[in-house]
């Protein structure tokens, strides 16, 4: 790539955007860099009162965004990344930081002060190199900078303010307006870089990116300089979980190789070395991380880690203390890179195998204590034996034995004295009767999937689902299978989604905030479970469960378990009938068993009676944007009829074709992700 060669330095490596902006996302994506997103859980809470400057605040936040997913990774998502980048915008005007706007009336404060006024908004980026060590160690190298925008705004009469604030536009962005869309037409001039206003400063990012991987630019010509925060690991976490509001996060205003007249930018290096506060069970190694360039960069690293060590303290006592990052006359430490493809299995890959080979058993093991209900008999009478739970579950002593024995390997019983208790896990979601059990979604995996992956490999042979393998009749998908059998099975489909619905739904109604919304319409929303949730977190909201007519015949036998008036049900076909009024449209676990033909035939009829401003929430599992994960939504989709998994960018695509802006993405680490979409 002429344009940028760094970006496609990148290629083969886990590049991860630590953000939920869809804006970042969009910004980086176009310019064909690969990545994930996983957003961080960092709270925008820092004091600003700590910081000298606002941009500091921006470059501090920046960094804890990176720093907890970076952290995060290795631990929850069983693999490190090669790149963390967070990023945090902020709007200053008359000495204020505004940040993005709490509700309507925080809006109209923050766009009031900005009326008539020029003012600066600073985008903090921080880059978080990771690489990992043979020990399970990783080396952080942080490089944080940031750029400045100066915005004129017209003069805003209150009739334009509320107008603008009633679009819905201001509420998920810094100062509360969005210079990319209709904010843009407050806007007098910009000075600078219009890409760090819209949330990413996308040139000097790709100026930082040279510096690392092409480590041969002579750093002076950069003025990029580092600071060592810890250099032996031996209170890593401490490190890296305290912000560092004191560190110096500027020492040159306006970088001389990024000459802007009225934009300033900055920029420092920081490397941390450490090991994560957990060791993960397994790492996934991704092909081509190993390329010459990350090699060399990494020795670099490496010698400056080895070489600093004994001023470490000095350092980071010192604001002013810098070292040259990045010097061609850099001494290189050699260290062994090379794959031992002929070498013994390591310990860690063979347990990976292990896992993998004996996942079917162990779901095979789970499936039938559930069916045999153990654990609501172990719920009751804790404490049997053996014998006693084959008795009561009417099953032979020896397979009994066996079953509770592997449970107990599996973590789902504890034994003492060859008695049998559940665990934790156990008690909440695999008695059939808790709050949230995945009883019900477990039979379904039993009658239905297992059935189907027990055709897996004619179905990877022949590229369509073997559902008509495994059902008498040749339904066309999954809802219809159900439907064509028995009642009874009707009952345990909806139960499935039931469960899923419960578990996820408290994840998927709060993960934005929707108080301007009052009524929403839960397109095929089953059971009503979801709809319940909703209305439980958003009290001013009813809604309507929109599904067909023997969903709602049947939605009946979980009413008990949801009571609440403000759910209610309409019978219909979203493809055939015209689709309810409701000023927020929910479609959760729907669009994946759609081909695109048939989505949009759905988005199509939502949009249509979607007015400016209404919401629509999709609730998913979002794939990573290189299709690299997660599993749950890779496997989920060798069983799929029609339909398929995709990611929230190709979900985006779609939804904006039929005019639906993505406002935000959360993936919740629940069952389910979610994202935010508001019709322009
Ligand atoms: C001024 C301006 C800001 N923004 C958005 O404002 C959010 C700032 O918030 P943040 O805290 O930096 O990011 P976030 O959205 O909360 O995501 P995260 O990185 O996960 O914290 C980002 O989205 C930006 O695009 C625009 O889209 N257009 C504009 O003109």
């Amino acid at each position: 790539m002429v344009l940028n060669p760094v970006i496609s330095k990148l290629a083969g490596k886990l590049v991860v955007l630590a953000s939920a902006s869809p804006r970042r996302l969009e910004i980086l994506r176009n310019v064909g860099l690969r990545f994930e997103v996983v957003p961080s859980w960092f709270k925008e809470t820092l004091d600003k009162s700590l910081f000298k400057a606002p941009h500091e605040y921006a470059v501090e936040t920046a960094k804890q965004k990176a720093l907890e997913v970076a952290r995060r990774m290795p631990i929850k998502h069983l693999k490190t990344p090669d790149i963390v980048i967070g990023a945090d915008t902020i709007v200053t005007v008359d000495g204020m930081i505004l940040e993005k706007p709490v509700d309507k009336h925080d809006a109209y404060r923050m766009l009031s002060s900005l009326s008539g006024k020029e003012h600066s908004v600073y985008t903090g980026v921080a880059i978080v190199v990771c690489h990992e060590k043979e020990n399970e160690e990783v080396d952080y190298q942080l490089i944080q900078f940031y750029e400045e925008t100066k915005v004129k705004f017209a003069d805003l009469s209150e009739d334009m303010l509320w107008e603008y604030i009633n679009s819905g536009e201001p509420m998920d962005k810094a100062g509360g307006y969005g210079i990319q869309a209709l904010g843009g037409m407050l806007v007098e001039y910009v000075h600078g870089d219009f890409l760090n206003v819209v949330g990413f400063p996308l040139n000097h990012f790709c100026k930082q990116l040279s510096l690392i991987y092409n480590h041969c630019t002579s750093s002076s010509d950069q003025k990029s300089e580092s600071v060592h925060l810890s250099l032996n690991g031996t209170h890593p976490t401490s490190v890296l979980s305290q912000p560092t509001p004191n560190v110096p996060t500027q020492s040159s205003h306006g970088s001389s190789s990024i000459p802007k007249p009225s934009s300033a930018s900055s920029s420092q290096t920081h490397h941390t070395h450490c090991s994560p506060s957990a060791s993960p069970a397994h790492k996934v190694k991704r092909k081509g991380s190993d390329s010459e360039v990350s090699q060399s960069s990494w020795t670099l690293v490496n010698s400056l880690s080895k070489h600093t060590d004994g001023r470490e303290a000095k350092l980071r006592d010192s604001e002013n203390t810098t070292l040259p990052l990045i010097s061609s006359s850099g001494q290189l430490i050699e260290h062994d890179v090379t794959e031992h493809e002929d070498s013994e299995p390591r310990k860690e890959d063979l347990e990976r195998i292990g896992e993998l080979i004996d996942g079917f058993k162990a779901s095979k093991a789970l499936f039938t204590a559930a069916r045999l209900r153990v654990f609501d008999l172990l719920h009751r009478m804790p404490g049997l034996d053996a014998a006693q739970v084959a008795q009561e579950v009417k099953a032979s002593v020896k397979g009994t034995e066996c079953l509770l024995e592997a449970c107990v390997s599996l973590g789902l019983l504890t034994s003492k004295e060859r008695t049998y208790e559940n665990t934790d896990l156990a008690t909440s979601l695999l008695r059939s009767d808790a709050c949230f059990s995945l009883h019900g979604y477990i039979q379904h995996c039993d009658d239905t999937l297992w059935p189907l992956f027990s055709h897996l490999e004619s179905a990877v042979e022949e590229g369509h689902s073997q559902r008509e393998k495994v059902v008498s009749n040749k339904p066309k998908d999954m809802l219809k299978d159900a439907f064509h059998n028995s009642q009874e099975a009707k009952l345990r489909f909806m139960n499935a989604m039931h469960c899923v619905a419960k578990v996820a739904g408290k994840s998927v109604a709060t993960a934005f905030d929707l108080s301007r919304y009052k009524t929403a319409c839960d397109l095929g929303g089953c059971t009503g479970a979801m709809a319940c949730e909703f209305t439980k977190a958003h009290p001013g909201m009813s809604v309507m469960v929109f599904d067909l007519p023997a969903v709602v015949e049947l939605s009946e036998h979980f009413h008990p378990l949801h009571s609440n008036n403000r759910v209610s049900f309409v019978a219909g076909d979203f493809f055939q009938d015209e689709l309810p009024k409701a000023d927020l449209y929910i479609l959760a676990r729907i669009l994946h068993d759609l081909t695109d033909e048939k989505l949009h035939i759905l988005l199509s009829k939502i949009a249509d009676v979607c007015k400016p401003g209404c919401g629509l929430l999709l609730s998913e599992i979002f794939l990573d944007e290189d299709r690299s994960g997660p599993s749950r939504g890779l496997l989920q989709a060798l069983s799929m009829s029609e339909g398929k998994q995709r990611s929230a960018t190709e979900y985006s695509v779609l939804l904006k074709s039929h005019g639906f802006i993505t406002a935000q993405i959360r993936h919740t680490d629940n069952l389910l992700d979610a994202m935010f979409c508001i019709k322009a």
